[in-house]
């Protein structure tokens, strides 16, 4: 078995909370540090000059060392462009859900090849960013064979798969005569048919629980058919308005919410006390190693969305008074080309810390853990022993300059499981 020494790492950010930290508290930074890999996991870490030999040496340069990226949310099958929709909003127009619609056409339309190509290329860009580990979501088919094949293509890129049937109401169900029913019809065949065929590919049901899209009745529905069907839960919730659907994801027991934009303190207090921690003061999760546990116990983390709320004019999620209440904030890219066509994960965490009050630490952890927490996974957003060997190496010494220096490129070079993502 080939072991690799990564040493010369001026802040090695471990996320382990466990650990003496030399600087951010629960972060578990070592400074002048090294780390060991074999057979794609950590095998050590620690001071550089208490490392092991190993059988290759890669010199990082005293620079900063993060885990890679989680990053939990994502919509990456997808065909078509929406860039005047976008340049509209600009212009003043205000987001609906309705332009979901426009990918969903293009997206039916496009062959099996040239969605996985797509998909591939867009998990290339974000690792070249430092993600290591994605979620991603269907949702833009729509129809059984839509959704059915949406959830395949992402079966073969990512780590972890949610199904979006209930996206929006497709125009075909739109009540008019001619059309193959009402929005309540389009439940029934999202939870009965549609449900069926796509489960065996997926980990998460997903909802978009808002105006324009899903009530909170028709969501409870898919949640609760989702669950019944064996799968996670998570909701898009709370992005335009106090849609109910924070209450109801905390109800379901929901990995995460998403969005979150508009809080009442009900929403923020009910978040909170779905966090339970053990005496060391850990978040409680019932993760898998190697993989999703998709129905595993946990909170209802609060997933983050910086560069949607930027890109939709929305006022930012209230991360700080969710941090300060307690609960587990996520951030993640929300990748899809109506309200955010990025997956810069660098972007993200640099405007959580200079546009919504989040310390560094917090907002690493968020980027990291919080996602691995999300999509209860239990072996990535953290470089302990056991780990993952997922390295993003900043081209800084310090971490701090993802938020000092932004829109700078600062991934100098990822490993993947050990290996340099090229
Ligand atoms: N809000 C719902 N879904 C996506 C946007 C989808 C779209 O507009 O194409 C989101 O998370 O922002
Ligand atoms: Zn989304």
């Amino acid at each position: 078995m080939t072991t690799t020494l990564f040493t010369n790492i001026s802040e090695l950010w471990t996320m382990d909370p466990l650990r003496e930290s030399e600087g951010a508290k629960g972060a578990g930074v070592i400074r002048d540090a090294a780390l060991v890999a074999e057979n794609g996991r950590v095998v050590w870490v620690g001071k550089a000059a208490d490392a092991p030999d190993a059988d290759a040496r890669e010199d990082l340069g005293g620079r900063a060392v993060l885990p890679g990226w989680v990053d939990s949310h994502s919509h990456m099958v997808f065909d078509g462009d929406r860039s005047a929709e976008f340049e509209a909003r600009m212009a003043g127009e205000s987001y609906a859900a309705g332009g979901i619609q426009v990918t969903t056409d293009a997206t039916r339309s496009a062959s099996d090849e040239r969605l996985s190509r797509l998909l591939g290329d867009r998990v290339r860009a974000a690792a070249l960013g430092g993600t290591t580990t994605m979620e991603t979501k269907t949702g833009y088919g729509l129809t059984v064979e839509d959704e059915v094949r949406s959830a395949a293509i992402a079966r073969d890129h990512v780590d972890a798969v949610t199904f979006l049937g209930a996206h929006l109401v497709p125009s075909e169900f739109n009540g008019e005569k001619g059309s193959r029913g009402t929005a309540e019809d389009y439940v029934d065949l999202v939870v009965g048919e549609m449900l069926t065929q796509v489960a065996p590919h997926v980990d998460f049901i997903d909802v978009f629980c808002e105006k324009g899209a899903f009530d909170v009745e028709q969501s409870r529905r898919v949640l609760d058919a989702g669950k019944a069907a064996g799968l996670g839960v998570r909701v898009h919730g709370n992005q335009l308005g106090e849609s109910g659907g924070v209450q109801l994801a905390v109800e379901t027991g929901a990995a995460s919410v998403d969005h979150v934009n508009f809080l009442s303190q009900a929403d923020v207090e009910a978040l909170a006390g779905t966090v339970s921690r053990d005496s060391d003061g850990q978040v409680e999760v019932d993760a898998g190693e190697g993989g999703a546990r998709p129905t595993g116990s946990g909170p209802t983390v609060a997933t983050i969305l910086p560069a949607c709320d930027i890109s939709t004019r929305m006022p930012f999620a209230p991360a700080r008074e969710l941090l300060d209440a307690g609960a587990v904030v996520a951030i993640a890219s929300n990748l899809n080309p109506g309200t955010s066509f990025t997956s810069a994960m660098n972007f993200c965490v640099g405007t959580a810390v200079l546009q919504q009050h989040m310390s560094l630490a917090e907002a690493l952890f968020a980027a990291t853990r919080g996602g691995a927490i999300a999509l209860r996974m239990a072996d990535v957003g953290h470089l302990t022993v056991g780990a993952r060997a997922d390295l993003h190496v900043l081209d800084a010494p310090a971490a701090i300059h993802l938020a000092y220096r932004p829109g700078m490129p600062m991934t100098w070079k990822v490993f993947a499981r050990g290996a340099e993502v090229k």
